[in-house]
């Protein structure tokens, strides 16, 4: 423990972190890490000890150089807490740079839509679903209507849009308007207990060894996680048939890239989780701050009229047509700084074997650098952002005046995506949806929140759980 201490002796931080991994472990279970940061870091700088092999950075050039691409920093053990089976990495927790590049080269032109003819038809498709949903079952004026929870709904809008982008078939969330096999409620079940393991990733590959990998879920569960696996399963065995006709999807694109089957199981089962978490949480909290902020749901609505009076835009908006629109742009972008999608993740970095120096702190090499826990820091700072960080004002990327705030405005809020060669590779279709979804929905209802006092339950858990958004939705 003292050899420990001694390492990173020198960087500081509350004294305890120095012996033991209990004390970010507490905050990490009682779930206000996110906020406990911004305390920290004012206290103790843009370098804090959190634990003893374990530091914070809050700066941006540090984060971004930290993963650029010639960066020799690897992904840590907590990566591992992601796996999808024991003993097999898919691509977000990979961390050796050969093996990265390799799956990087099978994937990435599935990713960017090159083999696939784009992504708008399938995201339209899953639109088109969910406006269905709303029209058929929750629209209502007077006294009789059906309360809409937009956050589980933005969930299954998820499922299915990756689904008709990754295998050319929605699995059927919004149909059903239902959480089919409890994938959500296994899911929040779960995630709590990922989290604090996160901190200690040791204990949790134990999960992944004789006797305990016998309880981990597995294909064919008829719930949770392994009735996924088992779901995508089926469509990757289908496509490997010889007989099987090719399609245009992400699917086809890794399979004409030589991934296997199984690494194939690997990388879609992930995919059907971290995409979809996240996305709906963006969709979520975009849409709970335009309500809570009539101006800029008035305004953004506005913006959109117009634009339709004029041609600009078509029915479904085409993702091209809603960059160009700037009120849209930066709602969007306030939304993601509001309440970054993965506040809480850590992230870890290892530092390379001749050690570093971050803002003036030399780091061992070996150190884990968390680069995704300082997010909502980052994203709320008042020396950065101005006195009213906390409020939501999507103007406040329309007022900026220089050009350098504006790139550091925004670099800042892509950070939410990790960067450089650690950039999340679904961050081109998250981009698409949020574009797409709220343009759509906004251009079409009025909503209104049923119980201002009670808007929405999130709790921080790498990503966030979120649900009961609950809302009159009025047809416009
Ligand atoms: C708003 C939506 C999203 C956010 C905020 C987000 C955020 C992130 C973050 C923070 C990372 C890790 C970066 C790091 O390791 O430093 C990541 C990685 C990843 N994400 Fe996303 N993501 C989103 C949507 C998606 C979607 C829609 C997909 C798939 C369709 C996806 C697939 C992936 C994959 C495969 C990785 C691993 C990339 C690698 O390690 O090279 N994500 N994402």
């Amino acid at each position: 423990r003292i050899k420990k201490w001694y390492r990173l002796r020198h960087v500081p931080g509350p004294r305890i972190t120095g012996f033991t991994t209990l004390w970010f472990a507490w905050r990490t279970a009682r779930k206000t890490v996110h906020e406990d940061i911004v305390t920290l870091t004012e206290k103790y700088g843009p370098v804090v000890r959190i634990a003893p092999n374990e530091v914070i950075v809050n700066d941006l050039e540090a984060l971004l150089r930290i993963s650029s691409v010639r960066s020799e920093y690897r992904k840590g053990e907590w990566y591992k807490v992601g796996r999808v089976s024991p003993g097999k990495d898919h691509l977000l927790c990979i961390s050796n740079p050969e093996l990265r590049d390799k799956r990087k080269r099978q994937m990435m032109p599935g990713y960017s839509g090159r083999d696939n003819d784009g992504f708008e038809d399938g995201i339209n498709r899953a639109i088109a679903s969910w406006v269905d949903l709303i029209d058929r079952k929750y629209l209502g004026t007077g006294p009789e209507f059906c309360p809409l929870d937009l956050a589980t709904q933005a969930h299954y809008y998820s499922f299915d849009a990756l689904g008709e982008l990754a295998y050319s078939n929605a699995p059927g969330y919004l149909a059903a308007d239902k959480d089919l096999n409890d994938v959500i409620k296994i899911s929040d079940a779960t995630l709590p207990f990922i989290h604090v393991l996160g901190v200690y990733p040791e204990v949790f590959l134990l999960t992944h060894k004789w006797p305990l990998r016998y309880l981990l879920p597995r294909d064919g569960d008829k719930a949770g996680f392994g009735a996924i696996m088992g779901y995508i399963g089926k469509f990757i065995d289908d496509r490997l048939d010889v007989r099987a006709k090719p399609k245009r999807d992400m699917l086809q694109s890794f399979i004409d890239h030589g991934m296997t089957a199984d690494e194939l199981r690997q990388e879609l089962t992930l995919q059907f989780f971290v995409g979809t978490d996240t996305t709906a949480h963006a969709i979520r909290i975009i849409l709970l701050f335009l309500l809570t902020n009539p101006t800029a749901y008035q305004r953004l609505q506005r913006e959109l009229d117009d634009a339709a009076a004029s041609g600009l835009i078509s029915s479904p908006i085409r993702d091209s047509e809603a960059r160009s629109l700037p009120y849209l742009q930066a709602v969007i972008k306030e939304g993601l700084r509001i309440i970054p999608p993965v506040a809480t993740g850590l992230f870890y970095k290892v530092v390379p074997p001749g050690g570093d120096t971050i803002n003036g702190v030399f780091l061992p090499g070996g150190t884990n650098v968390a680069t995704g826990s300082t997010m909502w820091s980052l994203c709320r700072q008042k020396s950065f952002w101005g006195l009213d960080a906390e409020s939501f004002r999507p103007e406040r990327w329309l007022e900026v005046k220089d050009d350098l705030k504006l790139q550091a405005m925004t670099k800042t809020v892509e950070l939410v995506f990790g960067s450089g060669q650690f950039v999340c590779a679904g961050r081109q279709i998250a981009g698409m949806q949020l574009n797409k979804v709220i343009a759509e929905l906004l251009r079409r209802y009025n909503f209104t929140l049923l119980d201002p006092m009670k808007p929405m339950t999130l709790i921080p858990v790498v990503g966030w759980i979120g649900h009961d958004l609950m809302v009159r939705a009025e047809k416009r």
